[in-house]
């Protein structure tokens, strides 16, 4: 680690799996039993806007009765004592990263506890539930929904995400299956860049064969072990 400056570290569901929060992919994975194209893309929400938020109702309740786990816990430790660059970008929804103490966290694919009003474009922090369409607290419209990324739609700050790679000297990848784009894509824009690149993961993922290591078990041992 001596002529490690920056570190971006991507984070997937795998690290909040053990905090209780199902993946999307396993046999009893979120995608089981709601077809993404049905609760994750613009088209179905238009389609169907009350399954989507009573999807997005159901996942906020199971994070606000999450708690962040040992690897949560690590990253914390790490983002305080690193005092070179260090960016968290999860692909998670979930606020477990900054419950467990991290600043430097970046949500890519948007925030399970805020609400988006798609009339006024204000964000609010939101703990209830959408599905009963309340009014927007900024214009009153009636017009609000989940503040995710879904399908289709652009990630959120993506030039920070380039920027932070372009400059990183290791890249880590926890908990994740590299299966979703443009996420799946910053092992190898990482190591273009002269990074180091680890993967933390149960399984080995699609990306595997781009990182110079993989070690294999849950995040909650790994990630201590690494950061240690
Ligand atoms: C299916 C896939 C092929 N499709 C895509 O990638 C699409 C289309 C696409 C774009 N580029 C491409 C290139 C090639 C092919 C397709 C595409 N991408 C998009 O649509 C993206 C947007 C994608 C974002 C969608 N939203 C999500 N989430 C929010 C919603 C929600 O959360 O409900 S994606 C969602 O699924 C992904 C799930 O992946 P993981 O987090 O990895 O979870 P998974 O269950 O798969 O795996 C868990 C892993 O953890 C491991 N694990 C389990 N337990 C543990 C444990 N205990 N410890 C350690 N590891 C563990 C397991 O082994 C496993 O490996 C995450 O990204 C997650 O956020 N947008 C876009 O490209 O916009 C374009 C654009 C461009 C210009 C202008 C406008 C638009």
């Amino acid at each position: 680690m001596n002529d490690i400056r920056n570190i971006v570290i991507l984070t997937g569901a795998g690290i909040s799996a053990e905090s209780g929060l199902r993946t999307f992919r396993a046999e009893d994975g979120l995608w089981e039993d709601h077809p993404v194209e049905e609760v994750a893309t613009p088209q179905g929400f238009r389609r169907d806007p009350d399954l989507v938020q009573r999807f997005y109702d159901e996942r906020r309740s199971g994070i606000l009765a999450a708690q962040p786990n040992p690897a949560h816990d690590a990253l914390a430790r790490l983002d305080r004592a690193w005092d070179g660059e260090l960016l968290i970008v999860t692909q998670n929804i979930d606020d477990l990263h900054e419950r467990a103490g991290a600043a430097r966290v970046l949500h890519m694919h948007g925030e399970g506890l805020s609400a988006w009003c798609t009339v006024c474009d204000a964000r609010h922090s939101w703990t209830g539930t959408l599905r009963d369409n309340p009014p927007c607290p900024s214009c009153g419209q009636a017009a609000l929904r989940p503040d995710i990324v879904w399908f289709g739609e652009m990630p959120y700050r993506m030039d920070e995400i380039f920027a932070a790679l372009s400059r990183a000297d290791l890249f880590v990848s926890i908990g994740t299956s590299g299966a979703v784009y443009p996420a799946a894509g910053f092992v190898q824009g990482a190591k273009e860049a002269g990074a180091a690149t680890l993967e933390l993961n149960l399984e080995r993922s699609q990306g595997s064969h781009w990182f110079d290591e993989t070690r294999l078990g849950p995040a909650s041992m790994l990630v201590p072990q690494w950061v240690e």
